[in-house]
Parts: C-alpha cells; sequence; structure tokens
C-alpha cells in the first residue's frame, strides 16, 4: 500500500513517519510540507538518518491521485476540504484533526470558529476509536482519528457507560497533557523558561473536547450524559493522564471485574495493579488503565495513561488503517521499537 503524509513536519506527521518506517505492508510515498518542500527527510529530522525513509523528499503539494491511503496531519480546517476531495476520488483517508469527528455540524462554529459545509460525508465518517467502533473501521473509507483527550477518557469509560453502571448524568474529568498535544508552532506560553517548572489548567469550563466526548458517549448509550472536563499542562514533552470519577452502585471488585473482562481480549488495553505512569507507555500505541471504587464516596475512579502523540494520535493512526485494510490490527505496533522507553 502506498500511503501520503500531510503535515509531514509537525509532530503527529513525524511520529508517524517513525511509526511506519518499519510496517513491511506499507510505502510511504509522498511525504507533505509546505516549509521543507525540497529537502531530504534526514536533513530536517536526523533521527532518521539510516533508517527506511532517510532519503525521501518533502513536497510541496498533494498528489491526490497516486496513493491509497493519505494521514492527514493538518489543523481542522485545512482538513475539512482536502478530506473531501480525497473521499471524492475513493481514496482511504484517516483524519487526524477534528475536521469530521463531531456529528453535530452545528457545534463546529461554536467550538472551532468555523463553518463546516459536508454535512454528508460527517455522516459518513467513523470515529477511529477500535475499541468501541471496530466493526465500522472494517467498512470505512474516512477515519476521524480521536483526539488525545476523548481516547483517554473514552477508554476509561467505555465498560462504565457499555454496561449501565455510571449513576446520574454527569462524569467529572481531570485530565494532564505534555506540552506536545499543542502542536509544534511555536506560542509564547509554551516557551521552555515558561513551561518548565509550571503546571495549569486551562479551558475549565469550554473545551472543544468535550462535546466530542459526549457525542459518542451519547452514541454508545443513548443518554445525554455531560462531561465535566478540565485539562491541565504539565511540563512534559508528551503523555497524557486523565481521571475519570463517576457514581456507580457496584462494588470494587464488581467494577474490576467489569474492566478486566471488556478489554481482555483488546490488544493495546492494559489493566494495571496501580495509578499507571505515562513513562509507561510513551513511544507506544498502549493505554494503561487502573480501576478503584472510592467506598467513601461510592465513585468509581477510573485513571488511564496514553501517549498523547502514540494512541492519542498517530499510532492509533496505523491501528485504524491496519482494520481498515484487513491487516491484524496490532501489525508492526508491537515491534521492539514501539515498547516503550522506561528511562528516556
Ligand atoms: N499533538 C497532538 O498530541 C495531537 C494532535 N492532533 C491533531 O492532529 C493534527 C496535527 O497536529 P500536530 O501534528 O500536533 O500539529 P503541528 O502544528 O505540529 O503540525 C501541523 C502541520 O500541518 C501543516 N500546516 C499547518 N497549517 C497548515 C495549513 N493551513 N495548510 C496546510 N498545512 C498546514 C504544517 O506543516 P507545513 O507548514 O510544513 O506545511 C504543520 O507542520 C491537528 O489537527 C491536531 O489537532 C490529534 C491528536 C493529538
Ligand atoms: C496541550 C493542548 O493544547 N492540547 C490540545 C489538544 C490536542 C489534541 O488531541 O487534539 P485535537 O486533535 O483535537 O487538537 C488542546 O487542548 O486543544
Amino acid at each position: 500500500m502506498k500511503v501520503s503524509i500531510v503535515g509531514a513536519s509537525g509532530y503527529t506527521g513525524v511520529e508517524l513517519i517513525r511509526y511506519l518506517s518499519f510496517h513491511k505492508d506499507v510505502e510511504i510515498a509522498q511525504i507533505v510540507s509546505r516549509q521543507f518542500s525540497g529537502k531530504k527527510l534526514s536533513s530536517v529530522f536526523p533521527h532518521f538518518s539510516k533508517t527506511p525513509y532517510e532519503d525521501l523528499i518533502f513536497e510541496e503539494d498533494v498528489d491526490k491521485e497516486s496513493f491509497d491511503i493519505y494521514f492527514l496531519c493538518l489543523p481542522h480546517e485545512p482538513s475539512v476540504e482536502l478530506v473531501k476531495e480525497l473521499t471524492d476520488k475513493g481514496k482511504k483517508v484517516i483524519d487526524l484533526s477534528a475536521a469530521y469527528r463531531i456529528k453535530d455540524i452545528h457545534k463546529y462554529p461554536e467550538y472551532y470558529g468555523f463553518e463546516h459545509r459536508f454535512g454528508e460525508l460527517l455522516d459518513r465518517a467513523v470515529y477511529g476509536l477500535p475499541e468501541i467502533f471496530r466493526k465500522d473501521i472494517e467498512k470505512a473509507n474516512l477515519v476521524a482519528n480521536p483526539g488525545c483527550y476523548p481516547t483517554a477518557t473514552l477508554l476509561a469509560l467505555y465498560p462504565g457507560i457499555k454496561e449501565e453502571v455510571v449513576v446520574g448524568d454527569t462524569v467529572v474529568v481531570n485530565a494532564l497533557s505534555g506540552i506536545s498535544g499543542a502542536g509544534r508552532s511555536v506560542k509564547q506560553h509554551f516557551h521552555y523558561p515558561e513551561a518548565y517548572g509550571n503546571a495549569y489548567a486551562y479551558n475549565p469550563t469550554k473545551h472543544r473536547h468535550t462535546p466530542e466526548m459526549e457525542d459518542v458517549i451519547k452514541r454508545v448509550t443513548g443518554k445525554e450524559i455531560k462531561v465535566r472536563f478540565t485539562p491541565h499542562i504539565i511540563p512534559v514533552s508528551r503523555g497524557m493522564i486523565s481521571t475519570v470519577v463517576f457514581n456507580t452502585n457496584l462494588r470494587k471488585e464488581q467494577l474490576v471485574e467489569l474492566y478486566r473482562l471488556e478489554y481482555r481480549y483488546e490488544p493495546f488495553v492494559r489493566i494495571v495493579p496501580q495509578p499507571p505512569q505515562i513513562k509507561n507507555v510513551v513511544g507506544s500505541n498502549f493505554c494503561d488503565l487502573y480501576v478503584d471504587l472510592d467506598e467513601r464516596t461510592g465513585q468509581a475512579v477510573i485513571i488511564s495513561a496514553i501517549d498523547n502523540l502514540g494512541k492519542g494520535a498517530s499510532s492509533q493512526a496505523v491501528q485504524n488503517m491496519n482494520i481498515m485494510t484487513g491487516l491484524p490490527e496490532d501489525k508492526y505496533l508491537k515491534t521492539l521499537s514501539e515498547i516503550s522507553i522506561l528511562f528516556p
């Protein structure tokens, strides 16, 4: 399969090149970047020297005809039109932006600041969280790869909402993100002296991932469950923790068993005995999940850890590609190079 990576100079694009470099069923045939067009991959990113694509040249324009699969690693708005053009040509597309994630087209102006014009294509797009929508992904031509916070949070919530053990209509989510979640372009508050040694919450009452999470919860449960979501920045490059709290009538052993059973055959979800640490998942497609019950309050406390650039973006995109093309889902996602680096 020949693939094109558009937005290949950004954090998710570069990470995708890393994951696909050793995928033997794939040839990376095109990498698109406006700022580096004409340059060799290894001259811009020296860590690719003496690896399979070191001599690949960044191109300025997207060749929309020649390849089988297109990974779009672009900001949301530029993705909207390009996804439409590529799917009209019958291409398979995995879009890492939010351009096709939310089914309600009216949410785009409010949360993303642009009008979305392609409602019919939004309806057809499949939300690329394999643990929930695997069967739909198998048949999809357009996969909307989830955001990093929704991936971490929905994996922590899914068994609870699927088996209807969440009591009430609100779940509380507090999450921590490494700075690469904000992309590679320079922003003052992520400048080293301002980010190092610092941590803070942002968008505490209105974040664009809230409608994305609530949309999926509604599709799973048929109910309006609200997400009380507070994201935080922590001074690491990559890695994400999401702590999900909901009221439940289950006892601790029942809750743990529910999660263990739901995920027992999932190749990338690991139930862990202690609160998870990002260093165990960074550089990989794994999600580590800790399940507990606060007996004083009767609340489930589920804590997940992922790599925002891995399961939260690029390696999840490869998992989706494997599913869409009928390959084993974990193909080349568990080679040695993708097992996380414990002491980076
Ligand atoms: N970072 C993360 O943890 C996650 C990110 N995402 C989503 O994935 C997408 C990519 O994210 P990320 O890699 O972090 O972003 P980056 O900002 O690091 O990279 C985006 C790339 O897109 C290209 N680009 C920027 N603006 C335009 C434009 N107007 N038209 C065409 N190309 C453009 C740039 O390359 P050039 O200028 O060289 O052309 C840039 O390198 C985003 O939609 C993001 O929301 C999803 C999950 C997690
Ligand atoms: C640290 C940081 O800024 N994070 C981003 C989320 C990144 C992400 O997963 O996702 P999208 O694809 O939806 O942009 C934010 O809060 O907007």
